[in-house]
């Protein structure tokens, strides 16, 4: 076991000549060093970000992405690595707690390259392993939204459903915010060069998009994500780091698909000659890209539902607890242990309780959840470490 390091700190540590404000905390990587926080009249933190530049003595106020956390009393950062700053919330709920702010992970370099700006990420930590996402593609037609309605209505605390943004108008019997969110080209292309969406496609002359905010609305529900998306957006999924299992339908011949397609009688000749020239691309991608996990064969609705079932792998344990930590507590780190001391007045001279957050497995990460984060109590005036919980 290793020391805790020099970069593990509660509160300001004024090592580069800066001035601590407040509940400011602050972590150096490589030649940037990340202020977090800051103080307002009720002293409670906002959670600002501002980076300084060592190598250009500049401050740089960079794009935040993500859901941040809400304002708080105060927070302890641990640098974690040289791409993420683990952030402990005080005062806050246990499903709450502990935050990741990203500031070179693949996605925010990514980001970077995009938005051409300084780039940082926030991701909530989800202890132990939260169900996969499901991204479910495939032609116009094919059943999708079907067989989504009827996993949704069987399952309907089980599965949420990410609402994407979409240019096309909405079909007779669609709302807006529950089947799509209808915006307008101009509003969704300032959306996406802002950072909002997780990934978007041209799909039939219209824009599509899933924005982390659709993701993380569900994630923050409690439900397992499904995304209706195209292969252009699974593609793009399967780069990001969202950690999904990927299923394409197909129908069982191109006749049956331009049967259905007229029967569901919602679009116009011209958009279904144009969905069907594009179902047969399509198709041949969904077959061949690697991108999917499963090819699921809609020919008869219950068989392919059932095939849908067995393919996410349905389990019913319920969504992992959050973690209960007091105001008072104090941070450090050894190896991929971050160590709570949890102090409380009644225990504080006799005894005091450990938690050890292991993040020696996370997964996943902005735009998402950051999951993988094991908990367990230790009791630390006893023969060693003895673990208490898991
Ligand atoms: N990339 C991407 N594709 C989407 C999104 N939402 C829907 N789509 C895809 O856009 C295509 C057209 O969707 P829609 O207009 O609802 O028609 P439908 O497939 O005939 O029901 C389908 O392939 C959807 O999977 C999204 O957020 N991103
Ligand atoms: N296995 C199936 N057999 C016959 N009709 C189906 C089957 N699956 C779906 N449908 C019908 O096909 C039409 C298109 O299905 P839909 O779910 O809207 O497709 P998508 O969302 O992929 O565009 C709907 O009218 C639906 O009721």
């Amino acid at each position: 076991m290793g020391e805790a390091p020099a970069f593990c700190f509660d509160n300001l540590q004024n090592g580069f000549g800066l001035k601590p404000k407040g509940l400011e905390t602050s972590a150096d990587v490589g030649d940037k060093t990340f202020v977090i926080g800051g103080a307002d009249n009720d002293s409670t933190s906002y959670i600002g970000v501002k980076i300084y530049d060592k190598s250009t003595g500049k401050w740089v106020i960079p794009t935040v992405l993500g859901t941040k956390p809400k304002a708080c009393k105060g927070h302890s950062a641990i640098l974690l690595n040289e791409d993420r700053i683990m952030i402990i919330i005080r005062g806050s709920t246990p499903d709450d707690c502990i935050w990741f702010f990203e500031v070179d992970t693949k996605y925010v370099k990514e980001q970077r390259k995009i938005l051409g700006t300084e780039v940082v990420a926030w991701s909530r930590g989800v202890r132990g392993d939260a169900e996969k996402p499901v991204v479910i593609s495939g032609p116009s037609g094919v059943g999708k939204g079907t067989l989504i309605n009827m996993l949704m209505k069987e399952f309907p605390s089980m599965f949420g459903f990410s609402v994407s943004h979409t240019t096309r108008a909405p079909r007779g019997n669609e709302k807006n915010g529950v089947h799509y969110h209808f915006t307008d080209r101009s509003v969704m292309e300032k959306d996406i060069k802002d950072g909002k969406f997780l990934e978007f496609a041209s799909v039939h002359g219209n824009l599509y998009g899933t924005s982390i905010e659709a993701v993380e609305a569900v994630a923050d529900s409690g439900k397992r994500c499904i995304l209706d998306i195209d292969v252009q957006g699974a593609r793009s999924v399967r780069a990001s780091s969202l950690d999904a299992i990927f299923i394409f339908i197909c129908p069982p011949t191109m006749g049956e698909l331009e049967e259905r397609l007229r029967a569901r009688g919602t679009e116009a000749e011209e958009q279904i000659l144009k969905r069907l020239r594009n179902a047969e691309a399509e198709i041949e991608q969904g077959k061949s890209s690697g991108i999917f996990d499963h090819i699921l064969y809609n020919d008869n609705l219950e068989e392919c539902y059932e095939n849908l079932k067995k393919v996410i792998e349905l389990k019913c344990h319920p969504a992992p607890k959050g973690i209960d930590l007091p105001s008072n507590h104090s941070v450090s780190k050894i190896d991929n242990k971050i160590l709570i001391n949890c102090e409380t007045p009644e225990l504080e001279k006799a005894s005091k309780n450990l938690i050890a957050l292991d993040v020696s497995s996370l997964k996943g990460g902005a735009p998402g959840r950051t999951r993988g984060l094991n908990v367990y109590a230790l009791d630390s005036f006893s023969d060693g470490l003895n673990e208490k919980l898991s």
